[in-house]
């Protein structure tokens, strides 16, 4: 029954992803005020200050960033890509790859402005603002590729898109726990994405507290596995990584804005053992 509620649980989800749509997620979650940059206490500065760090403290080198489940959206990379020489995006979805490739073609094709994405970044840098031209020329210069991922696959990429020593980094931000059907599928697919890492690898990794589902498109309700810190230590320690860092935010009520129900977001350091 086990592997039957697997299999089902797993396809169930993938239907779900049938009607997302990048315009509306990119609306719903990447516009003020979950991405307004004059906030403090806005979600998305949040998010790229811990992913600034973690990129920018020394301990993080080598050749290729993999970024698992990128879905329509640049933001997981813009420190790393001052890092790495090689960065490779992956989603489940053409619609998703196809927004990306919109962007990096720089043909206006894309749903979502990121200039002040690359603009803060570049102030968080310590450069001026006006070097998110560099930003994003440096961006478009290192993304290698976009490739499909299904993180439910023991193998998640296809065999040919990674150097046989894997990847030197992952990144994956509100994918796990946002395509699986339960917190066992959950742990599955973070023990998945790890065999894309090399041993002594960081995976940095961006996830829902406490989320049940959320909208990924008009009417689109997509289920989530909700998740609390300890979860997500044990479901780590499970997949073989040493956390390094744990840091929570708590949404104040105003970031509540209807598309979902998450209450937290957490971002975790840690290294492949
Ligand atoms: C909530 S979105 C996260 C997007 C982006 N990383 C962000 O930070 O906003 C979840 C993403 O997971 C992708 N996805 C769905 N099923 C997947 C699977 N089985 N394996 C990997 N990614 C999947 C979806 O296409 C979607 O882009
Ligand atoms: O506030 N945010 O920056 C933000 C960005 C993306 C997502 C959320 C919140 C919460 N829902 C997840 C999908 O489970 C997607």
């Amino acid at each position: 029954m086990e592997g039957k509620g697997k299999v089902n649980g797993v396809a169930a989800m993938a239907a779900c992803y049938q009607g997302f749509d990048p315009a509306a997620y990119l609306q719903y979650n990447y516009t003020p005020p979950r991405a307004d940059f004059e906030r403090k206490d806005s979600i998305v500065p949040w998010k790229l200050a811990c992913l600034h760090r973690a990129f920018t403290e020394g301990d993080v080198k080598g050749e290729l960033l993999v970024d698992i489940g990128s879905g329509p959206t640049l933001y997981q990379v813009l420190s790393g890509c001052e890092v790495f020489n090689k960065v490779l995006l992956t989603d489940f979805l053409e619609v998703n790859r196809q927004e990306l490739r919109g962007w990096l073609e720089d043909e206006g094709g894309c749903n979502l402005d990121w200039t002040p994405y690359l603009q803060h970044v570049c102030k968080l840098e310590g450069r001026r603002p006006s070097a998110w031209t560099e930003k994003a020329a440096k961006l478009r210069q290192v993304i290698t590729d976009i490739v499909p991922v299904d993180v439910h696959r023991p193998q998640p990429l296809a065999l040919d898109a990674l150097p046989s020593e894997g990847a030197d980094c992952l990144v994956s931000c509100f994918c796990l726990e946002s395509v699986s059907p339960d917190l066992a599928a959950f742990t599955r697919a973070l023990g998945h994405i790890g065999r894309l890492l090399r041993t002594g690898g960081h995976l940095l990794l961006i996830g829902a507290l406490g989320e049940s589902y959320y909208f990924g498109g008009p009417g689109v309700r997509i289920p989530v596995v909700p998740l609390n810190e300890a979860q997500v230590c044990a479901s780590l320690k499970e997949s073989g990584y040493t956390l390094i860092r744990l840091e929570v935010y708590t949404l104040p009520q105003d970031m509540r804005v209807g598309v979902d129900d998450v209450s937290g977001v957490f971002f975790v350091k840690a290294i492949k053992e």
